[in-house]
């Protein structure tokens, strides 16, 4: 048995992840942090019955972490706080799985370097679904044959994601310009924009979209589109779970759903 914990309990992810711990045989959830419900069970919250894990604040987190006997921390929240708790849950020897996008280069960089010298085991991942770990890996052997061609991203969501572009699409160009040997972003057009040899990414924000990638590589009479359309966020929850019982059981060092997916 793994002893799991959620950063952003409250949260449309965070309480979606609680609903497949507690479905998922070999996880027990032991913790959950957020900034908003603190003090209250965090079943109660989530709308599936008291389970006996108040919601703490961030501020106790290592205290909490060590009493609890959390292994796997799990954080979908925001990038500014990730950046923070992630080294403090690593530090208190929990490993990481974390779903938050927007984060920075350096904030990145510092999360992955609190992994590795604090002996744990982690993954960053912008997307823990199995159709776009695989929709990567089809834009990877696509550029071999179709790089020549102009090449746009368009990716949609809720009016309440917070960071744009997703980090999904971003790591779409990355994938995409890595098969290349290295291509120049650019982010939406507006005046005087004629393309170069870009990636484009462009950000659609409306209602309740969960998330749409659409990669389009236009040629000359002919375009090919590699679309992937998340119909719920079930596929990211089970995922990011899935991801959590295998970081649980994996030898510290740093991880992508590659990895856990076998891709
Ligand atoms: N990798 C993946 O597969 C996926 C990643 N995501 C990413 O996950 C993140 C969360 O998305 P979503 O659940 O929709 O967002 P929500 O805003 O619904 O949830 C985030 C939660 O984190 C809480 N929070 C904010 N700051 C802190 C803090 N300092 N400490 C603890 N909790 C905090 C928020 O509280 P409050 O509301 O009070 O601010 C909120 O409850 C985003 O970055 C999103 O892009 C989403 C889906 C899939
Ligand atoms: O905020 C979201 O909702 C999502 N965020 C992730 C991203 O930024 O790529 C993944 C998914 O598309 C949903």
């Amino acid at each position: 048995m793994i002893n799991v914990g959620v950063t952003g309990a409250s949260g449309r992810m965070g309480r979606l992840i609680i609903d497949n711990i507690l479905r998922f045989d070999d996880l027990k959830l032991t913790s959950a942090f957020d900034l908003m419900n603190i003090g209250k069970d965090v079943g109660e919250v989530a709308q599936i019955g008291s389970l006996g894990v108040p919601i703490s604040g961030v501020d106790d987190m290592e205290s909490v972490l060590r009493e609890s006997k959390t292994q796997v921390l799990i954080d979908f929240t925001i990038a500014d706080a990730t950046a923070v708790n992630a080294p403090k849950a690593a530090s208190a020897g929990v490993s990481l799985v974390i779903g938050t996008t927007g984060l920075s280069p350096e904030q990145k960089k510092t999360i992955e370097d609190s992994i590795i010298s604090n002996n744990v085991a982690g993954i960053i991942s912008p997307n823990y679904s199995v159709g776009v770990n695989v929709f990567f890996k089809i834009l990877a052997e696509a550029s071999k044959y179709l790089g020549d061609m102009d090449i746009e991203i368009i990716e949609a969501h809720h009016m309440h994601k917070k960071d744009a572009p997703s980090g999904t699409a971003l790591g779409a160009a990355k994938v995409i310009s890595e098969a290349l040997g290295g291509k120049e972003f650019v982010y939406g057009r507006e005046g005087f924009a004629p393309r170069g040899k870009e990636i484009g990414i462009h950000a659609v924000r409306g209602g309740d979209i969960v998330g749409d990638h659409t990669v389009l590589f236009a040629g000359d009479g002919e375009r090919i589109e590699i679309k992937h359309q998340a119909h719920s966020r079930q596929a990211f929850a089970g995922g990011a779970v899935k991801a959590a019982a295998w970081i649980g059981n994996a030898k510290p060092g740093l991880y992508s759903m590659q990895d856990i997916l076998g891709l």
